[in-house]
């Protein structure tokens, strides 16, 4: 390891002494001194209690070896999990609204994008230089020079040539564009000379090489990027048909926690309110509001029922505990549960839930939120910060990707850099840094995990550019995994 990346383990807090693969707790990070707490293994699962398999301690690979999750504990695999949670997104037509061009960035096309204009939409000079007829030496005309956004100039003919822009009209009956440098004009003898061979129709963009009018730019589906932006207005549109962002409501659970100022008394800060909005956002959501509800069942099962969103997001009271509302109000209002608790750490009671229409709903047309397709869902996160970041990835993302009509995420893979620690039989969430090997951070990509892991803790998640997801058993240096890209980090592990 070179110095700069010394100090950026130390600054990220690596994982830089590796863990064995089945260890129940991760050493503490290399940098660790004496302002740390006793070796808090941040990451290793909090709850492997179930024995490692017999004759497999220190493999890796061992997957095939344990039992099915649902065997085990009932709850869904993971990438079952997403499936469910992408098919639930899914299930509604999709409402669709018509927006001004710049409203539209970031939403998928509701229609396809059809040229409203031949494009160019005039034989155009690529070019500034000279527009001529026929074969040279051209007369230079009296006509001045032809600009670009002007009307159409008149037709030139045979042996004359005019000054022309990049952009503008080519006159009629011109059969090449001159560029400047290319050209020598002998003004007194009123002559323009080409210095090299001209080749008919060079530097001249004919109408319709881009298209025709009526041709199929871009399929219904596709993401409106910045690009997308700049097509449609040059292929005439002022407005676009997009799928409506889905509508979110995020409820905030537990009477401990402060919105400001410092923890004390056995309160803490809410993490989650800041944290969920825009990262909901990012992911293509219309955030309606968050909303501070305490542990309290009735306020809880009076929002649950009320909201106007497609997705309810409560954060905290999944578990088993005397405040833990999310189950009892879930059967109160007759909500059917799709996911209840999945294999992964951490996060594992995260749930997803079908909940009915809300009042005044059920009238709405095809693809409304209270359609029978249309339900409302909700999303219990679990109240452990970086638990309920897991849920948001697992359930509420793939949710919110298929309600809005995108196509699910490719997924990317890495070769991760140190070995690190598994579940015995449940999937792992792991924060990881990108990083190239070899001197000049030119060599292969690989994923390298951050330490500070654990459920309660947003330190690696913070530092991080995605998550590694570690199968059961752990995984060990060199192998590869998947990793899922945060919003904002999109990409960086192509
Ligand atoms: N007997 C059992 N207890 C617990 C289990 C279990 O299986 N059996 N699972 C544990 C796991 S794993 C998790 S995760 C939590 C999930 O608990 P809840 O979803 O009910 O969440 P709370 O109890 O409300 O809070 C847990 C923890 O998180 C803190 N928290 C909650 N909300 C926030 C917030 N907005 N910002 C920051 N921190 C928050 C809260 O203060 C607690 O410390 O259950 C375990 N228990
Ligand atoms: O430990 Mo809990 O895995 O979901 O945070």
């Amino acid at each position: 390891m070179n110095q700069e990346d010394r100090e950026i383990d130390e600054a990220l807090a690596l994982v830089s002494r590796a863990p064995t693969p089945t260890s129940t707790s991760t050493p503490a990070p290399a940098s660790a001194s004496a302002r740390e707490p006793a070796p808090d293994p941040g990451g290793a699962p909090e709850q492997p209690q179930a024995p490692e398999p017999p004759g497999q301690a220190g493999r890796a690979d061992r997957t095939a070896a344990v039992p099915a999750p649902q065997a085990r504990t009932g709850a869904t695999a993971w990438t079952e999990a997403r499936a469910v949670a992408a098919r639930a997104g899914g299930a509604a037509a999709p409402r669709t609204v018509r927006v001004a061009l710049g409203q539209a960035l970031g939403q998928v096309l509701a229609e396809p994008l059809t040229a409203l204009t031949d494009l160019p939409s005039f034989d155009t000079s690529a070019m500034d230089g000279w527009a001529v007829a026929g074969p040279g030496p051209w007369h230079i005309g009296e006509g001045g020079q032809v600009l670009a956004g002007h009307a159409a100039p008149g037709a030139l003919t045979d042996g004359t040539a005019v000054r022309i822009a990049t952009g503008a009209r080519v006159p009629p009956d011109t059969t090449a564009v001159i560029r400047t440098e290319h050209a020598r004009p002998a003004e007194t003898e009123g002559r323009l000379y080409a210095r090299r061979e001209v080749v008919q129709g060079q530097d001249i963009r004919p109408r319709g090489q881009e298209c025709r009018t009526g041709d199929r730019l871009l399929p219904a589906g596709a993401l409106v990027t910045p690009a997308v932006l700049g097509l449609a207005a040059a292929a005439g549109y002022d407005a676009l048909s997009v799928v409506c962002r889905p509508r979110v409501e995020v409820l905030v659970l537990g009477d401990e926690l402060l919105s400001e100022g410092l923890p004390h008394d056995g309160m803490v800060r809410d993490a989650l309110g800041p944290l969920l909005d825009p990262w909901l956002r990012a992911l293509g959501a219309e955030v309606l509001g968050t909303r501070r509800l305490g542990d309290d069942a009735e306020a809880l099962h009076r929002a649950v029922t009320a909201s106007t969103a497609d997705l309810v997001v409560t954060t905290g009271g999944t578990a088993a505990g005397p405040v833990d509302h999310v189950h009892p109000i879930l059967r109160k209002a007759g909500a059917e549960l799709l996911v209840d608790g999945v294999a992964v750490r951490p996060g594992h009671p995260m749930l997803l839930a079908r909940l009915e229409a809300g009042e005044g709903e059920e009238g709405e047309g095809e693809g409304g939120a209270g359609g029978a397709e249309g339900r409302p869902y909700l999303v219990g996160l679990p109240g452990n910060p970086l638990a309920a970041v897991s849920g948001l990835l697992t359930l509420a993302e793939p949710l919110l990707r298929a309600r809005a009509q995108q196509a699910p995420r490719a997924p990317h893979f890495s070769s991760v850099r140190d070995d690190v620690s598994g579940h015995p039989y449940d999937t792992r969430l792991v924060p990881v840094v990108r990083r190239r090997r070899g001197r000049d951070g030119n060599g292969p990509e690989q994923a390298v995990p951050l330490h500070y892991n654990g459920p309660a803790m947003l330190r690696g998640i913070a530092a991080a550019d995605g998550l590694a997801v570690v199968p059961p058993g752990g995984a060990r240096a060199g192998q590869v995994l998947e990793i899922l890209d945060l919003p904002w980090t999109e990409g960086r592990f192509t």
